[in-house]
């Protein structure tokens, strides 16, 4: 999905706002990271001392000394360089374990309909690649980029210091390899998002292939579904390329301009030594210092791309992190003791504002009552639950319950009220402990295997080997349809929420499983305020009220002897058994 570019320097000052929570470990960092980096100079004086004092004044013990001071010196500096490094890798954790749990905290508060224009590929490629390309930026920025800007301004410091006409002469080719680093900067910057983009759109076919894997099987449709991802790969491979060609021009020339300059210093050195305004020492102290300036700046040119490339992942990063959520799901009044009255009046929504689902809708349900809702498929029956738990909200109209407007409470207590088993009866990779503890967390077996028996699914889990830890598979494939049903409707039944809302599946299951379908759900509405989108004529025949839904409308309501006397569409619906 493309999406409007942000300038990179807005996202990477976002970025150091987002650092600043461990400003401390970055504060120690940045300081040792100039103890270790001042450390460099001391070698190149120690030749200078060694060219133009210890061998000339035939200084034995002076060999000791400075041989000495310079051993010491890279032993501090390689010390610093590992407790920098196990500092880094605690620091880079954090930042990654932060980044990470704020975007699942925001995608997990996202409103439906963002996830409705999303795709879950490149949702996963925002969390497994760009969340660590993100965080790089800030560690390579101060590990690399810190140490290497510390590194080029001692080094120049110190030529300037030892003789400046020589300093500015050897930096001529400097202003070039700035130049070039920026404009490197803006030339990568669009394709380094070309590339996230195709890498997410790559994975996305991929989660498909994965999910639709039964699909494609039953279609054989593997070679068709092989060339689309290998025009997705190739997508990528394309993107790739291009940065590593930018990369491939880019870093030669670079490399280029500096050998020129310590080419420079040797032909300019050599004239002042024959002129005699720089001593052999002094030239071999800038060799080494030159040398100390051009290597950092090397370094820099990759630190660049690293840069470049993970802002344009922290924008994708960012992008997630600026949508509006449900943040605060706690907003509003708590909704105590529910009895379950609800009512749609005149509700009008669409999930597209210009594409109207549901329209003038009226709907009565009073407490404790079973209303079953039945209709055409695609006439809008679920998306009247969607309403209801505040997955989407109405543009026009209101849903009250128990007499104040759904929005008056806060969304925790409102979900927390109603227990949805939804058409899919979707389980979550894990065992039927880990699902049933979705309904309640702190369930402990016994009331777990209530739950199942109520649902009448407590014979094939204690037939399992593996009970309640008995792994159910990705989506619960490792289950029957109707027993995914039946361990959704456990989930209810431990949720004991006052009102439930039940999407029959229109699958067809076994007349044995739908009996024991149908036997769950009489124990499950009891007492309750029931809402049934239903298939079977089995669960319409015993509900109290039934409402005939057709293009998002109501077209009908009353008991099922009322309706089969007065509604020709209800009768075609029954008569048909497509309930
Ligand atoms: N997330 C969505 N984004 C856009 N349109 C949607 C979305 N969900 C449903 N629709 C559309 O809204 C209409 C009503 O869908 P809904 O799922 O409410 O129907 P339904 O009566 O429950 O159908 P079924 O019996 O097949 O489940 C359909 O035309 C469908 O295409």
């Amino acid at each position: 999905m493309s999406e409007k570019p942000v300038s990179l320097s807005a996202t990477a000052r976002r970025l150091l706002v987002f650092a600043r929570a461990h400003w401390r470990m970055a504060a120690v960092q940045f300081v040792l990271a100039i103890i270790g980096t001042s450390l460099i100079i001391v070698f190149p004086g120690v030749v200078q001392w060694f060219v133009d004092d210890i061998i000339p004044n035939k200084d034995i013990p002076g060999i000791w000394r400075a041989g000495g001071l310079a051993v010491g010196a890279f032993f501090l500096r390689e010390f610093l360089f590992y407790v920098r490094t196990r500092l880094n890798s605690n620091f880079e954790q954090r930042m990654i374990f932060d980044l990470r749990g704020q975007l699942h905290r925001k995608i997990a508060r996202l409103p439906l309909s963002w996830f409705d224009r999303q795709s879950t590929g490149d949702i996963l490629t925002r969390m497994a690649d760009d969340v660590p390309a993100t965080q790089r930026v800030i560690l390579e920025g101060i590990e690399q980029g810190v140490t290497s800007i510390l590194q080029i301004l001692l080094s120049a410091v110190v030529m300037f210091y030892t003789n400046s006409t020589f300093a500015l002469i050897v930096m001529i080719p400097t202003p070039f390899i700035a130049a070039g680093g920026w404009l490197f900067a803006r030339w990568i910057a669009p394709r380094a998002r070309l590339a996230r983009e195709a890498s997410s759109h790559m994975n996305s076919m991929l989660h498909d292939t994965v999910t639709g894997i039964r699909q494609i099987k039953s279609y054989t449709a593997e070679d068709t579904k092989q060339e689309d991802f290998n025009q997705a790969s190739h997508g990528l491979r394309r993107a790739q390329q291009k940065l590593m060609t930018a990369w491939a021009v880019y870093s030669p020339l670079m490399g280029f301009f500096g050998s020129f300059g310590l080419v420079l210093l040797l032909g300019v050195g050599a004239y002042g030594a024959i002129q005699g305004n720089i001593t052999t020492g002094e030239l071999f102290k800038f060799i080494f210092l030159l040398g100390f300036f051009f290597e950092p700046i090397a370094r820099l040119h990759g630190v660049n791309q690293t840069i470049v490339t993970g802002l344009a992942s922290a924008e994708r990063v960012f992008k997630i992190l600026d949508q509006a959520g449900e943040e605060n799901l706690e907003e509003g009044r708590p909704l105590l003791k529910p009895q379950g009255a609800i009512e749609f009046r005149q509700v009008g929504f669409g999930y597209q504002a210009d594409k109207p689902v549901v329209h003038e809708l009226d709907l009565i349900v009073k407490p404790r009552q079973t209303v079953a809702i039945v209709g055409a498929t695609g006439s809008g029956k679920s998306t009247l639950f969607q309403l209801l738990t505040r997955f989407y909200d109405p543009q026009s109209g209101s849903i009250t319950l128990d007499g104040a407007s759904i929005t008056e409470y806060n969304r925790v207590s409102l979900r927390d009220a109603i227990a949805y088993v939804t058409q899919d009866a979707f389980l979550f990779a894990g065992t039927i402990r880990d699902n049933l503890r979705l309904g309640k967390h702190d369930a402990n077996d016994e009331e777990m295997w209530k739950a199942l028996n109520l649902a009448c699914a407590e014979d094939f889990v204690r037939r399992n080997p593996g009970g309640l830890d008995a792994q159910v598979g990705e989506r619960g494939v490792m289950l029957s349809g109707g027993e995914r049903q039946r361990i959704a409707m456990a989930r209810a039944f431990l949720k004991d929420a006052p009102i439930l809302l039940l999407d029959e599946a229109t699958s067809a299951v076994d007349t044995k499983s739908e009996q024991l379908i149908q036997q769950a759900l009489e124990t499950l509405r009891q007492d309750r305020t029931c809402l049934v989108i239903a298939h079977r004529l089995s669960t319409v025949v015993s509900a109290d009220v039934i409402y005939v839904m057709r293009q998002g409308q109501v077209l009908a309501h009353g008991s099922h002897e009322e309706l089969i006397a007065s509604c020709a569409y209800y009768r075609e619906l029954a008569s048909l058994a497509l309930l």
